[in-house]
Formats: C-alpha cells, sequence, structure tokens
C-alpha cells in the first residue's frame, strides 16, 4: 500500500486525524479498530504487528510511520522504545513524521530514559492507563497519602489482571503508588515492597507494598488500601471493557495533534492538575 493510497483511505479528510495502529492483531489493537470503526475524526489509516510472516491488511512500521498523523501503540516495551526512536529519526530528517500514544507497560528506567529523549523531538502522551476513572483516581489518591500520617496508615497497592498479562505490577499500579509516594512527599524507589515470601519480618515502614492477582480473564482491577489500626479506606477501579482504554487512547490522539515535542501523560490530556 502507498502512502498515497493510505491518504486515500475513506473518512479521512482535512479535519481527521489519521492513525496507525501498532500491535494491531493484539487485544488493544483489536479493542481500538472496534472503538474507530465508523468514526470519522480519527481515521486508521494503517496497521502493523510484529515483523514477519505477510498479514493480509497489515503494512510494515515505516510504511505506518510515513503514512498516520498519530501512532497508537499496545505492543510491549522494546516495541514501544524502536518506535518511538524511528519517530524521533523521522522528526529529525524532516520535521515530519507522527505523534505517539503509548499505551504498552513494563518499561525499564532505561527504556522509559530512552522515550523522554525521543519525546524531545516529537510529541508522544503515555500512560500506563488510559481510563478517565483511573486518571480521577490517582489525584484522589494523592491527596488521600498526603492527608493520613505515614506512621499510622500503611499503604497497598493491589491488582488483578488476565491471566495472558506478561508485566507485573501493572503499569496503573505503578502510576497508583508513584501518586501515593508523590502524596508523602517520598521516592517511590525507596519505599516500595514488590514481593514478599517466607519470613519477611513484620511491615518495613513507611512502605508501600503491591499484590498482584493474575487470573481468568480479569480485564484490570486495581485498588490502593490505606489500612490504619483500627479502620481501612480503600479506593478502587474496575475496568469491564478494553473499549475503555481504547477511547482513552483515541482522546490522547485527537488531543496530541499538533502539539510541541514533549513527554506528556493522561492527566495533561484530561487537564488534570498534577
Ligand atoms: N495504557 C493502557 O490503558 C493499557 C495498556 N495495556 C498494555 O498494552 C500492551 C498490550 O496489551 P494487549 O493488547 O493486551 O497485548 P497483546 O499481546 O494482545 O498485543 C500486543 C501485540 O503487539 C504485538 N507486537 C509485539 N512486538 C511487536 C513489534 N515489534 N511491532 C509491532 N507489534 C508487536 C504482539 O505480537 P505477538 O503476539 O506476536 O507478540 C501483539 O499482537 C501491554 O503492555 C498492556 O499492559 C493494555 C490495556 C490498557
Ligand atoms: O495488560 C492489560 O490488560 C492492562 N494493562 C494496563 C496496566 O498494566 O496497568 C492497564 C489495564 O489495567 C489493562
Amino acid at each position: 500500500m502507498s502512502q498515497n493510497d493510505l491518504a486515500a483511505a475513506p473518512g479521512a479528510s482535512e479535519g481527521t486525524v489519521t492513525i496507525a495502529l501498532a500491535g494491531a492483531l493484539g487485544r488493544m489493537g483489536q479493542a481500538l479498530a472496534r472503538t474507530l470503526d465508523g468514526r470519522t475524526d480519527a481515521v486508521v489509516v494503517a496497521r502493523f504487528d510484529r515483523p514477519g510472516g505477510l498479514v493480509e491488511g497489515l503494512v510494515d512500521r515505516d510504511a505506518a510511520l510515513a503514512a498516520a498523523e498519530v501512532v497508537i501503540d499496545f505492543t510491549v516495551p522494546e516495541a514501544s522504545v524502536a518506535l518511538a526512536e524511528a519517530a524521533a529519526a523521522l522528526a529529525d530528517k524532516d520535521g515530519g513524521g507522527p505523534a505517539l500514544i503509548i499505551g504498552s507497560t513494563g518499561f525499564s528506567d532505561e527504556q522509559n530514559a530512552r522515550i523522554a529523549a525521543a519525546a524531545t523531538r516529537l510529541a508522544i502522551v503515555k500512560s500506563g492507563n488510559y481510563s478517565l476513572g483511573v486518571n480521577m483516581l490517582m489525584g484522589l489518591v494523592r491527596q488521600a497519602a498526603a492527608a493520613l500520617p505515614a506512621a499510622d496508615w500503611d499503604v497497598e497497592v493491589y491488582e488483578a489482571h488476565h491471566r495472558r498479562k506478561i508485566d507485573a505490577p501493572s503499569g496503573t499500579a505503578l502510576m497508583l503508588a508513584q501518586a501515593a509516594a508523590d502524596g508523602r512527599g517520598v521516592g517511590l524507589g525507596q519505599v516500595a515492597d514488590r514481593g514478599r515470601d517466607g519470613m519477611t519480618g513484620p511491615r518495613k515502614a513507611g512502605a508501600i507494598g503491591f499484590s498482584v492477582v493474575r487470573g481468568g480473564g480479569i480485564i484490570g482491577e486495581h485498588s490502593v488500601i490505606f489500612a490504619g489500626e483500627e479502620e481501612v479506606l480503600t479506593l478502587s477501579h474496575s475496568a469491564t471493557d478494553r473499549g475503555l482504554f481504547a477511547r482513552g487512547a483515541v482522546a490522547a490522539a485527537l488531543w496530541v495533534k499538533g502539539r510541541p515535542p514533549g513527554l506528556y501523560d493522561m492527566q495533561d490530556v484530561l487537564g488534570f492538575e498534577n
């Protein structure tokens, strides 16, 4: 498929954001295709997935980068980093190239740094969760963590996902823990307790603990538990359909078009104060 064919995709027009889907064959790629089906404000002009093997309707990554104004990427960390660096190279070459919406999770610190470097050259929105509810929950968690003294209230983050998820804790759990750490004015790296097993001894003062469940088809459950000696406050979110994340990612794609280079998140898209 040539760039001209792509530009002539049904529904594409001046007031439309043209979108390429990375990870098109995956669960989120398919949810995005369903969400975008029939829309005229955001139109899919290219789809791609893991290289190798010809699948009808897919193009290669570089053709997709050349064709779209925004790439929505729900894949794996190494693919997202490679995509960001390829898009940054295009931006360097002729000031063109698409903006990115990155939904993948499970990044290492080194991978996050490479995406941040790419974002000095193009606009990237990156979030571990594109739902309105989770982004609202982050503010509530920050507020509760700031108000409840760490000496009396222990923070635990619980998450549950389907049996096919490959990273843990989830990107959302890490974002919620970060919000709690921000509320307390501490570094998450210093207080995170990511695995308990055996004779652990008593709970470390000030720790933010994680619990991870994997099973069946659970779409995404998250709770932040504030446990006091005589009362427990739990702030929770349940996702019941992946279309939720897809709609949020499309809203981010509409928002990012024409933005200057920078690393944005869903809080920026929603206009929430950080
Ligand atoms: N931020 C958010 O709101 C959300 C984030 N996610 C995250 O999105 C990611 C994807 O989730 P999900 O759709 O469930 O996972 P899937 O495994 O169903 O889909 C990922 C797809 O990406 C493909 N892929 C792998 N490598 C490449 C590559 N180099 N180039 C292009 N495509 C590639 C995979 O191919 P193959 O199967 O051959 O490996 C697969 O088709 C996960 O990290 C998940 O945690 C999920 C939901 C919401
Ligand atoms: O892998 C998933 O499915 C999901 N991943 C994201 C995460 O890691 O937080 C978001 C959502 O919970 C679904």
